[in-house]
């Protein structure tokens, strides 16, 4: 089985992570790709909204594509949600698996800062989806286990989508109908 993993903030999902998803699942055969919000997010600054309400707009989103599902593992656990530590669970659950960690260009440019970054490179392989606004190749090889895959841009983000419902912007068609509606029925980025 190969599966794909594809940790985010998601605060809010949007379909640049969908389109990301669904290009990477197709092009690298994979057989399902997980959504995992982070409990902690490791390297973002600000406060995030409440894991509950990133959680709930995520299982929203993904609900139409049964290629998708979702993952509790990080929300669940205490301290900040290290991929490394995730990709461990995961091999754990599915020992028989090949394990694909799918993160978007912008992501790369800290990659060699995460926590035990060596020992993560040797526990799966890593899928870097192109994103509009970055570089779409990457300098110098970074061996077998890193590959850079060109992706339809969908040149959207969470902070754009934050400050256009704080500005009382439309956010239609940036993400699904059903989370948009979650984000305005509780009152999210006002
Ligand atoms: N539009 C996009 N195209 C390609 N990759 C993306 C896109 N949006 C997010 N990603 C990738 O998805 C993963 C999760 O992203 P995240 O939840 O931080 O969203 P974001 O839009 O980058 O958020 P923010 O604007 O709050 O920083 C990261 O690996 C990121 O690089
Ligand atoms: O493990 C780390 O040290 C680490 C540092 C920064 C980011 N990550 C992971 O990379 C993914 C995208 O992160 P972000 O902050 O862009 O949402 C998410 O799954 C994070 O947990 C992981």
């Amino acid at each position: 089985m190969r599966l794909g993993l594809l940790g985010g903030t998601f605060d809010p999902i949007h379909f640049g992570h969908l389109a990301i998803a669904e290009a990477v699942r197709y092009e690298m055969r994979l057989d399902k790709v997980y959504f995992i919000p982070s409990g902690q997010p490791p390297h973002k600054r600000r406060r995030v909204t409440p894991a509950e309400h990133r959680l709930a707009m995520v299982r929203l989103a993904v609900a139409s594509n049964p290629y998708f599902e979702v993952s509790t593992v990080e929300i669940e656990r205490p301290g900040p949600s290290y991929t490394v530590d995730t990709v461990k669970e995961f091999r754990r659950l599915f020992p028989q698996a090949e394990v694909f960690f799918i993160l978007g260009m912008d992501a790369l440019a800290e990659f060699l800062t995460w926590h035990r970054v060596g020992e993560l490179l040797t526990l799966c392989h890593f899928v870097v989806a192109t994103r509009p606004g970055y570089p779409s190749a990457v300098k110098g090889g970074r061996g077998r286990r890193v590959t850079v895959l060109p992706v339809p841009g969908v040149a959207v983000s969470s902070t754009e989508i934050r400050e256009r419902v704080r500005a009382g912007k439309p956010i239609k068609y940036l993400l699904p109908e059903a989370v948009e509606e979650y984000i305005y029925a509780h009152g999210l980025y006002r």
